[in-house]
C-alpha cells in the first residue's frame, strides 16, 4: 500500500516537470498504479487507517507525486451536495474548455507534497469540460463544477509542474478576484 514516504516533497525536481502522455492501450501496470493511488486515498479518508499509517487526507493525487512522471490523476471524494461519492481515474487528462468565472476554496488549498501551510486564495475556473481517457481505456468527457472542478484543476497542475501557491496573489493573496465564486 502506498504512504506518505512514497510521496515526492517541494523542491524534487519532478514536481516541476511536464509529465509524460501514457501509452495505449493502458498497461496492466499503468492499471495498477492507478488503482493503487485510489486505495491510497480511501485509506487516507478512513479515521483508522490514516491515524495507523500516519497518512495525510487526501481527495485527489497525481503520479508525479509518486516521483512517476505520467499523466495520470486520481480523485476520490464524498460529495455531500450531490450526495454521491466522486471517483476519478483519469489518463491524459485535457481541460477542452473552461468558465470564464473563476472560483476558489475560501481556506486556500494545501498539497500532500507540500508540508508546511501556504495560505491565500487559488483562484480556478469555475466549470471545465475535461477529455481524459479513463480505467477500462475509453475516450471521456466529463463536465465538472465546484468542488470537483478544483481538485482536478489541481491535480492537472502537478502534471504541467504548476503548484498551487503558483496562483496565489502575493500582494493581495486574500482578496477574491472579482466575479469570482466561493466553493464552501
Ligand atoms: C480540499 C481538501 N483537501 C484535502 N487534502 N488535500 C488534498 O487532497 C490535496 C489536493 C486538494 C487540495 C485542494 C484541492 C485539491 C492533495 N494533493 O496534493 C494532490 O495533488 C482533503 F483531505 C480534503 N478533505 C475534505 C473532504 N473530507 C471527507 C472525509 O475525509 C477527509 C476529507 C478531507 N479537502
Ligand atoms: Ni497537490
Amino acid at each position: 500500500m502506498l504512504t506518505m514516504k512514497d510521496i515526492i516533497r517541494d523542491g524534487h525536481p519532478t514536481l516541476r516537470e511536464k509529465a509524460q502522455e501514457v501509452t495505449l492501450p493502458l498497461s496492466d501496470e499503468d492499471k495498477q498504479l492507478a488503482d493503487d493511488m485510489l486505495e491510497f486515498l480511501k485509506n487516507s479518508q478512513d479515521d483508522q487507517i490514516a491515524k495507523k499509517y500516519k497518512l495525510r487526507s487526501g481527495v485527489g493525487l497525481a503520479a508525479p507525486q509518486l516521483n512517476i512522471a505520467k499523466r495520470l490523476i486520481v480523485i476520490h471524494f464524498y460529495d455531500e451536495q450531490a450526495e454521491k461519492e466522486v471517483t476519478l481515474q483519469l489518463f491524459n487528462p485535457k481541460i477542452a474548455s473552461h468558465s470564464v468565472e473563476k472560483a476558489y476554496l475560501p481556506q486556500g488549498e494545501g498539497c500532500l507534497s507540500v508540508d508546511e501551510n501556504i495560505p491565500g486564495l487559488v483562484h480556478r475556473y469555475a466549470r471545465i469540460t475535461v477529455k481524459a481517457i479513463n480505467r477500462d481505456g475509453e475516450e471521456v468527457k466529463i463536465r465538472l463544477n465546484r468542488f470537483s472542478a478544483i481538485v482536478v484543476q489541481h491535480e492537472i497542475d502537478h502534471l504541467n509542474g504548476v503548484m498551487f501557491y503558483d496562483h496565489i496573489n502575493q500582494a493581495d493573496p486574500f482578496t477574491p478576484e472579482a466575479n469570482a465564486t466561493v466553493v464552501e
